[in-house]
């Protein structure tokens, strides 16, 4: 009986969980060889659409902004249509750094809903249970991101050559989404710009506030598209996800 009641309370406040997605995807590819990364074919479908059919189909998410270059508006908007990505409200273009395309988005975010997902255009495999559990972590603690643990040893370098070897099992890889109280990463994301400070990833504009960010279980799986040999990998996670 209280079994059934726990579950009653749980499912009732994860239903009134409302979450917005601010997807970045108005960079520039420069690592990936001259190729736009985000229009790139997997399993014959752009990145792009893998990334956004993700967040559509995760109950929480009420609205997806999609944060592209400007060039890239017209096709990124018809793409969204022609496949019916229902929750993608905005099309917005970027700017200079990834900090900048994602307070564009923030900005854009519907004033009623109270969390936002920010997750890279190029990461096209996250799963529903990745989503689900950063999602959850944050409407509790108000910051969570995904992460797993690193698998290599990592060394430190001054000049080419190691002057530490770190300490492996203090280590992750942050992943996206990573998700916040709206109104807390706005702030945080307007003050890094205003110190000018530079960001590789958003979690980290929070810690810089002194506000602690909960990690939550992600996965080898949700990659980054970065290099070309990335799309390779890509092509074979996905079919070995469809085989399990
Ligand atoms: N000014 C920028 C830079 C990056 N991004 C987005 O942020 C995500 C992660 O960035 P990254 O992988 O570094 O993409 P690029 O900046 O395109 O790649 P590169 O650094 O190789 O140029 C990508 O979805 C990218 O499109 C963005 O929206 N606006
Ligand atoms: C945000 C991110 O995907 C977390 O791993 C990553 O830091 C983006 O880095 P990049 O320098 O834009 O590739």
């Amino acid at each position: 009986m209280l079994g059934l009641f726990k579950r009653l309370v749980h499912s009732k406040s994860e239903d009134v969980i409302r979450c917005a997605a601010v997807v970045p995807a108005a960079g520039s590819s420069s690592r990936m060889k001259g190729q736009d990364k985000i229009l790139l074919p997997l399993a014959e479908q752009p990145v792009l659409v893998h990334t956004l059919r993700a967040l559509d189909q995760c109950t929480y998410i009420t609205q997806i902004i999609v944060v592209t270059r400007e060039d890239l508006i017209v096709p990124v908007g018809q793409l969204c249509r022609d496949c019916g990505l229902s929750k993608v409200s905005r099309v917005i273009t970027g700017g200079a750094t990834r900090t900048h395309s994602v307070l564009a988005g923030v900005r854009e975010v519907d004033e009623n809903i109270p969390l936002v997902a920010i997750h890279d255009g190029a990461r096209p495999l996250v799963s529903q249970a990745v989503l689900a559990a950063a999602i959850l972590r944050a409407s509790e603690c108000g910051a969570a991101a995904p992460a797993v643990p690193v698998k290599d040893t990592i060394k430190r370098s001054h000049a080419g050559l190691v002057d530490a070897t770190l300490e492996r099992s203090e280590l992750f890889a942050i992943q996206t989404p990573q998700v916040f109280e709206r109104s807390l990463i706005r702030a945080a994301l307007a003050k890094a710009l205003e110190d000018g400070v530079t960001l590789t990833d958003d979690c980290s504009a929070v810690e810089r506030l002194g506000i602690g960010v909960a990690l939550t279980q992600g996965d080898y799986c949700n990659l980054k598209i970065t290099t070309p040999e990335d799309m390779a990998v890509a092509e074979a996670l996905l079919a070995w996800r469809e085989n399990e």
